[in-house]
């Protein structure tokens, strides 16, 4: 492969494509000269948009083609939203770097409703995430909510028919779209905690590929990928699959620059029970905090609470 080209293969959601013109941009800007080229291909995942994300096998089918054009060697990147990258990545490839974190906050949208506290008695709220469930249901025992799927587009469609009175999206894909006027309300991290990962762009690469990598270092925000490492590790101690309610939000701990703070929770889908955990620890050994935070959880019993919701399918 000549040495000025590098090829991302993209899923072909507006989103995905987003996220692969940013890095493409990105390169181009950092590495004056280089050419950079979409390969886009329609996953297994989009092929089967209306089969419920747990009955398919989960998110696993969404990068499994991207990380097979990797290993063939027809593309040298495969961008991701971290929120949608398992924890486990094929012999030979892995994470080379993560970006500058985009506002992770959960949004309420809704073309009636202000907030969550503003819906009636009942009204009916789209989100097929567990996480969002558990934490809205807490909150609003109340309001019906089904089961919500697609790109961020056919969501917003079925929102605008009246599906629905008000749907909750990662601010972050509409910020990313230029959709930000659709959101009525940033949610509070306080009440619904955002998923490991939300609105961080990681990308993988073979790891034996040190021409990619090297191009690729300047993309690389050091403070994400410290948050991000202690919401992953913390997933990953839970086993936490595609389809969970967990949350896990790492910041800067806001009273000292060295550590950070990680803040997770994990709920049943009815929100009868939702257990909460949080600590501080060095940024430098993120893992072990997100590994700290966690066994916080399992002696809570957040094991029993997971196992109930895999049931004998867990997904990944
Ligand atoms: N699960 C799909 C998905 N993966 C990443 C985002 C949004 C952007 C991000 O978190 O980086 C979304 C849409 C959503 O949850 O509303």
């Amino acid at each position: 492969m000549s040495d000025n080209i590098i090829r991302i293969a993209t899923r072909e959601s507006l989103l995905a494509l987003w996220q692969a013109e940013f890095i493409k941009a990105e390169l181009e800007a950092a590495h004056p000269g280089i050419q950079v080229e979409l390969l886009g291909m329609t996953t297994r995942g989009d092929q089967l948009l209306d089969s419920p994300l747990s009955k398919i096998g989960g998110k696993a089918l969404f990068v499994k083609e991207l990380e097979q054009a990797l290993m063939d060697g027809r593309a040298d990147i495969a961008v991701h939203s971290m929120k949608d990258v398992p924890m486990e990545f094929p012999e030979g490839l892995g994470l080379a770097i993560i970006c500058e974190r985009e506002d992770p906050r959960d949004a309420f949208v809704s073309n009636h409703f202000s907030s969550v506290n503003d819906l009636p008695q009942g009204a009916r709220v789209g989100t097929s995430s567990l996480r969002r469930e558990c934490q809205l249901r807490s909150q609003r025992p109340d309001l019906q909510i089904s089961s919500l799927r697609g790109n961020v587009q056919t969501r917003l469609r079925k929102l605008d028919e009246g599906e629905f009175d008000a749907i909750i999206l990662a601010a972050a894909g509409l910020i990313r779209l230029k959709l930000e006027d659709r959101i009525a309300a940033l949610m509070a991290v306080e009440s619904s905690l955002p998923a490991c990962g939300q609105g961080a762009v990681g990308v993988e690469t073979r790891l034996d590929d040190a021409r990619v990598i090297a191009l690729l270092a300047p993309l690389h925000n050091r403070v994400t990928a410290e948050e991000v490492m202690a919401e992953r590790a913390m997933n990953r101690r839970l086993e936490g699959g595609c389809q969970v309610p967990i949350a896990g939000y790492a910041i800067p701990d806001p009273d000292n620059a060295d550590q950070l703070w990680l803040r997770a929770l994990v709920g049943e889908p009815n929100g009868k029970t939702i257990l909460t955990a949080e600590q501080r620890g060095p940024r430098d050994q993120a893992e072990a905090l997100g590994i700290a935070v966690a066994e916080s959880l399992l002696a809570q019993g957040a094991g029993a609470i997971l196992q109930a919701v895999y049931g004998d399918s867990k997904a990944e």
